[in-house]
């Protein structure tokens, strides 16, 4: 199976289609107010952030995943087991993944336990929050705004896949002259058709 988006949201926030599914919310800035929006699969697929639900079980051996890493070139993998216990630096650590930022290449998070929320910008600068749970894979493209944070739960335990060496530097916005932002939006613009600013 493929990438699937969800194109809008139900009480529980989560939504069946094409057999897969990710939960998605519009929220607003302060966090306060959660503002349940549709959000169309193709409006979904131009922000340009790929889904896969897999089965998080047998992971080691999955064929799926196996699939998707050679098609993308995913050589590198580790895991993030996100505890104080296990990461040093916790708190700081944290801080930084919900200070909104961009890479310079793809992020690329498989939730193996746990959950938490991915919020990334759309076209409209407009944070959508993806609450991620065992068995999404999901991938932000470069220069894609975004931020990270633990749920009510606390706790996620993330494979984090990558072409070649890892980096994972990360640059916080503003940062509308990095080049990975201008290829993203030079990208978005051009599947959109017409300039950002006409929306
Ligand atoms: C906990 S992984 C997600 C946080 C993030 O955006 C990052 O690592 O760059
Ligand atoms: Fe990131
Ligand atoms: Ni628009």
């Amino acid at each position: 199976r493929m990438v699937n988006y969800v194109s809008n949201l139900n009480s529980d926030l989560s939504l069946i289609r094409h057999g897969s599914w990710m939960r998605v919310m519009k929220i607003n800035n302060s966090l306060i107010t959660v503002t349940p929006n549709t959000l169309t699969i193709e409006e979904f697929a131009e922000l340009g952030v790929l889904y896969w639900r897999l089965n998080p079980d047998d992971y080691e051996n999955d064929e799926e995943l196996q699939k998707i890493r050679e098609a993308r070139g995913y050589n590198y993998m580790d895991l993030l087991d996100l505890c104080p216990e296990k990461v040093a630096n916790y708190e700081e650590k944290l801080k930084n993944f919900y200070t909104e930022h961009i890479h310079g290449d793809e992020e690329i998070r498989y939730c193996l336990e746990g959950s938490g929320y991915f919020d990334v910008r759309d076209k409209d600068d407009q944070w959508i929050r993806i609450w991620i749970k065992a068995g999404d894979l999901i991938i932000l493209p470069a220069g894609i705004y975004h931020r990270f944070t633990l749920d009510t739960s606390n706790y996620v335990k993330l494979m984090r896949l990558f072409v070649g060496e890892p980096v994972w530097t990360a640059y916080n916005r503003p940062q509308e002259n990095h080049p990975a932002r201008k290829e993203y939006i030079k990208g978005l613009t051009g599947k959109l058709g017409v300039p950002l600013e006409a929306h």
